[in-house]
């Protein structure tokens, strides 16, 4: 039997889900590392509402170039099939909006209306590597949102919405439509689609132990034999599992 490819807007299994929704991105990072991926990690964003910054879907790709005078007037937001606007009205529940700003931050890639929509479209988040406006509104979004800065500058000041669902970069980082996009306080982790639930899997097992790990360390315990945990650790850490599994 030969299997059907993943599909850029396939959802992700709910396993896939749970399990990265329990690893943190510091543990993805090392599973991606631990397959050869070493730039993954989308450069220089914070979440804008600390309390909403765990997030976990599938990437749905705009691509922003440089602004032109005559072509990036006003007037265009006229037009409800702008290809921002159009973005923002075909993005599916689950996915996050993933805006390739060039990691320009001199206007913002979209403000707290749009993203409102967004919320209301079911979006599991935003990630631009550029600023957003109306920062209050995004302070306190129930939506996780991840951007560099901010910016009052509307975004027809410095970027034209040319594409979606396109391979783009975000802070330095290959995204691809359907890649799996993870955010927490330490940022936001791009997972290959094709990689996604092998590693939700190997990462939430080693969230699992390093939790463990940690409660052996806070009883006092030094780094060597706990850190990594030798076979002795190990075995303990096998008996506890047993009996507080994480799933
Ligand atoms: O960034 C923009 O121009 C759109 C905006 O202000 C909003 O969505 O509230
Ligand atoms: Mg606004």
């Amino acid at each position: 039997m030969v299997d059907t490819p993943i599909q850029a807007s396939d959802p992700l299994p709910e396993r896939t889900e749970q399990a990265l929704r329990y690893a943190s991105t510091a543990t993805i990072t090392t599973q991606l590392l631990s397959r050869g991926l070493r730039n993954q990690l989308v450069q220089g964003l914070r979440a804008l509402n600390p309390e909403r910054s765990r997030m976990v879907g599938v990437a749905f790709t705009l691509r922003y170039v440089p602004a032109r005078e005559d072509i990036d007037v006003l007037s265009v937001f006229q037009d409800y099939d702008h290809p921002q606007r159009k973005a923002v009205e075909s993005v599916s529940p689950g996915e996050v909006l993933v805006i390739d700003s060039r990691g320009q931050q001199r206007a913002a890639s979209l403000g707290h209306i749009l993203a409102t929509r967004l919320l209301h479209r079911g979006c599991a988040g935003v990630v631009t590597d550029g600023s957003v406006r109306d920062s209050d509104g995004f302070a306190e979004l129930a939506m996780p949102t991840f951007a560099r800065n901010p910016s009052a500058n509307t975004n027809l000041i410095q970027h034209h919405a040319a594409d979606m669902q396109v391979p783009i970069g975000c802070g330095e980082v290959a995204v691809y439509p359907g890649d799996v996009l993870v955010g927490d306080h330490d940022g936001v982790v791009v997972i290959p689609r094709h990689l996604a639930d092998e590693v939700a899997e190997a990462a939430a097992a080693q969230e699992h132990l390093e939790a463990f790990v940690l409660s052996r360390v806070e009883s006092g315990l030094p780094l060597r034999g706990t850190y990594p945990p030798d076979a002795a650790t190990r075995a303990e850490y096998e008996k506890w599992a047993a009996e507080n599994p994480w799933r």
